[in-house]
């Protein structure tokens, strides 16, 4: 099993460039399956995420074809199969996102239900509210939704939470449905928007993405587009933080800044130095770091996928702070494995009370998901001593390169298989 190794590192220096965000490049070749002429796609993040989905599309008849490492061109004039297979389906919850897209051109889809995973039970309830909704026809059995449909209608539905993935399976869904659809409390997030402009560059008719109604008149035929993936807003967050806890001066490159208010304003609150610059935000730090409050909120609160980095950054500030999880019931899974390197945690239900120590040490550590092994990364620059990662698969779905892109700022990190 592949293993990262993180050594006490100097303060990092130096530029950093953030790939294309994942949670855009995921729903993006999802809606791929909705036009019937080539789609071009760049600034793809170079993840196993998106291997997999790829693998998806091409498993239900898709042309995919990977120009090279950020770019891919899918043609899905032919798609000749509804049933997306649960060997691919368990590898990768955003899968479900082709479930929309299918029902939405063939009428029919058998998707295998995504599991629970590391940071909660994540049901589907809401993606199925606003598919009945819709018109179809949905069973739940033998760990596959089958949902079927003649003709898709639109309609009024309101998500009692904003979820991200329920908002873009409904809105890809309705992109065909006959009449209008209104999303009352969808996902503001800027991938939401992303996926929305994607959309309405194939030919769909989509308003209000990034506000509070998102509204959707169906159209006969969604064509082909050349699309350019926004940056990763948690990438970048999680470089910001690697400069601060190392006393670092770090230049991000290719950030949308409007995007990353909360992580900014939050550095900021704890001492950290931030000058924005068109697409670039210098992150200096080399005072002491002050504790401060965090709770994780959907957009355009503070996002819970930068939660566990914060709190890597709070095991080392000066005082108590307390961190809310608000979005996801189960996401303190690196609470222990921090621990283990001798920060300072108490979790009491949703919130963490984290007491900064000036000391953490190099331990064997697992990354519970992805981004718990991003805050044992970041906490192994500065820890004592070496720290070795395991579990690292969950990384490689949401970081490009990170070793090469860690090392590049001056950090002794290494992957050894
Ligand atoms: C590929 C992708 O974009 N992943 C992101 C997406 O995940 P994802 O789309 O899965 O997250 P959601 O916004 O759907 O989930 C947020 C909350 O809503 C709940 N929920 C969701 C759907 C549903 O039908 N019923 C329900 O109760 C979930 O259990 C969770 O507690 O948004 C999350 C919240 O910002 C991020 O952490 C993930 O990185
Ligand atoms: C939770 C995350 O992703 P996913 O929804 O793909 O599991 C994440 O990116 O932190």
């Amino acid at each position: 099993m592949a293993k990262i190794i993180v050594e006490k590192s100097p303060p990092l220096k130096g530029t950093v460039r953030i790939s294309g965000a994942k949670n855009s490049a995921l729903p993006i070749i999802a809606a791929s399956l909705l036009g019937t002429e080539n789609c071009v796609l760049e600034n793809i993040p170079d993840l196993r995420d998106v291997d997999v989905i790829c693998e998806v599309l091409t498993a239900l008849g898709a042309d995919v074809k990977r120009i090279n490492r950020e770019k891919i061109e899918i043609n899905s004039a032919v798609i000749d199969n509804y049933e997306a297979p649960y060997s691919l389906m368990r590898k990768m919850r955003a899968s479900f996102l082709v479930m929309g897209p299918l029902l939405a051109r063939m009428g029919k889809a058998r998707v295998s239900l995504p599991g629970g995973c590391a940071i909660g039970t994540r049901p589907i309830d809401l993606h199925l509210k606003g598919f009945k909704a819709l018109g179809a026809e949905i069973q739940v059995g033998h760990g596959f939704v089958e949902a079927t449909v003649d003709k898709l209608k639109g309609n009024k539905i309101y998500l009692d939470f904003p979820s991200v993935g329920a908002t873009e399976n409904i809105m890809m869904a309705a992109t065909l449905a006959e009449g209008e659809t209104i999303i009352e409390n969808p996902a503001q997030e800027p991938e939401i928007v992303d996926l929305a402009n994607y959309l309405n560059k194939m030919g769909a008719d989509v308003k209000g993405a990034g506000t509070s109604s998102i509204r959707i008149r169906g159209v006969k035929e969604l064509k082909g587009a050349d699309h350019f993936i926004i940056p990763d807003r948690i990438e970048a967050g999680t470089y910001m933080v690697a400069a601060a806890i190392t006393g670092g001066d770090v230049y991000v490159d290719n950030v949308l800044t409007n995007h990353i208010k909360p992580v900014i304003a939050k550095l900021k609150e704890a001492g950290v130095e931030i000058t924005e610059d068109g697409d670039k935000v210098r992150v200096k730090s080399n005072g002491p770091l002050k504790a401060v409050d965090v709770k994780t909120l959907p957009y355009p609160g503070f996002p819970t996928d930068m939660q566990a980095q914060f709190m890597s950054l709070m095991s080392v500030a000066e005082g108590t702070s307390v961190i809310i999880e608000t979005v996801f019931e189960n996401r303190f899974m690196h609470v222990d494995e921090l621990k283990r390197m001798g920060a300072n945690i108490n979790i009491e239900g949703r919130s963490a009370v984290i007491k900064g120590t000036n000391k953490l040490m190099g331990a064997p550590v697992k990354a519970t998901d992805l981004r718990a092994g991003a805050a044992l990364i970041l906490a192994g620059l500065i820890a004592e001593g070496s720290t070795e990662l395991n579990n690292i698969y969950h990384i490689d779905r949401g970081y490009t390169n990170i070793e090469e892109k860690f090392r590049s700022l001056g950090a002794k990190i290494y992957r050894v298989e």
